[in-house]
């Protein structure tokens, strides 16, 4: 047989079994999806706990990626893909570069890594310490959230400090919950956070106080801006424009919040955003795609009850 897409299996993080797009090479399945659009490629790798990047790519010898040490890859493949289909299906972005741009991520990267992140180039998750964080991939949220920052880094750019970074990280959580597409889910990283604790995670949208975020401007959080302090508290403030989204999206549905944040994402923003910036893009937005309605009123309303004004 020669080499060719194929279909297989794997099980995921949480143990659930999912149908992956992988590739048959040499005798060997491989972790790479060549069923995008324009021959664009998801390629999943793993440094085997070390720091090389991208690493290896995850191969199986029967195209059954069912053993632990694959769980990560399975669902770093998975929700990659499902990601990739979102901002294709639903705003006609081909990969996080508008351009078909390979989409790789590397699994197993360091020991006990309570993290996950956008290096520029690719995406890399840790594997957890087992108790703050199993691995990191098994979220469908988390994995959206870091190829949202990788879209943004194409676009608006957002300058990862400050207010424009606090509305990095919170684009990056919109299109997180988006993604998921649950109006039940407005938490971040609850598949994956504190196994041993049940219902609780990293963050929530529709109440930021709950993991220590403000809510409102009044609580805006003055942190050096420096990487002690998280570069001015971007994960601490991204409360604020997360809540608003809460309020948009409770309003007016993924769907058009979705159109509406992206457009703003894409066409009006720029590095040095803040959140008032946000504020006139996303109406400028709805006003673009629906005219002076409820869709306006919506970003209106949600912007003043957190008191961005
Ligand atoms: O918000 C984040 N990065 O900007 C997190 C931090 C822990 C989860 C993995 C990456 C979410
Ligand atoms: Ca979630
Ligand atoms: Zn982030």
């Amino acid at each position: 047989r020669y080499d060719e897409p194929t279909i297989g299996s794997g099980v995921g993080v949480n143990g659930q079994t999912k149908s992956l797009n992988t590739y048959l090479s040499n005798g060997n399945y491989y972790l790479y999806d060549t069923t995008k659009a324009m021959n664009n490629q998801i390629r999943t790798y793993t440094s085997n706990n070390g720091t090389y990047l991208p690493g290896n790519y995850m191969t199986d010898t029967n195209n059954n990626f069912n053993a632990s040490d694959q769980a990560a890859g399975v669902d770093a493949h998975y929700y990659a893909g499902l990601t990739y289909d979102y901002f294709y299906n639903n705003h006609n972005r081909n990969s996080f570069d508008g351009n078909g741009a390979t989409i790789a991520s590397t699994v197993h990267y360091q020991s006990n890594y309570n993290n996950a992140f956008w290096n520029g180039s690719q995406m890399v998750y840790g594997d957890g310490d087992g108790r703050t964080f199993i691995e990191l991939s098994g979220a469908l949220d988390i994995v959206a959230h870091e190829i949202t920052h990788a879209v943004t880094t194409y676009s608006a750019d957002l300058a990862y400090h400050n207010q424009s970074g606090a509305l990095n990280e919170s684009f990056s959580d919109v299109f997180a919950i988006i993604v998921e597409g649950d109006t039940n889910d407005w938490l971040l990283g609850e598949d994956v956070y504190t196994p041993g604790i049940y219902g609780d995670a990293l963050r929530s949208m529709s109440n930021p106080e709950q993991y220590n975020q403000p809510a409102h401007m009044d609580d805006y959080y003055h942190s050096p801006d420096t990487k002690d302090g998280d570069w001015g508290g971007v994960h601490t403030n991204s409360g604020i424009p997360n809540k608003a989204f809460y309020h948009v999206a409770s309003d007016i549905g993924f769907e058009k919040s979705g159109d509406i944040y992206y457009k703003a994402l894409t066409q009006y923003l720029t590095s040095t955003s803040d959140f008032e910036d946000a504020r006139v893009a996303l109406e400028q937005s709805a006003i673009d795609l629906y005219g002076s309605g409820s869709e306006l009123q919506a970003i209106k309303n949600g912007f003043d009850l957190v008191g961005i004004g």
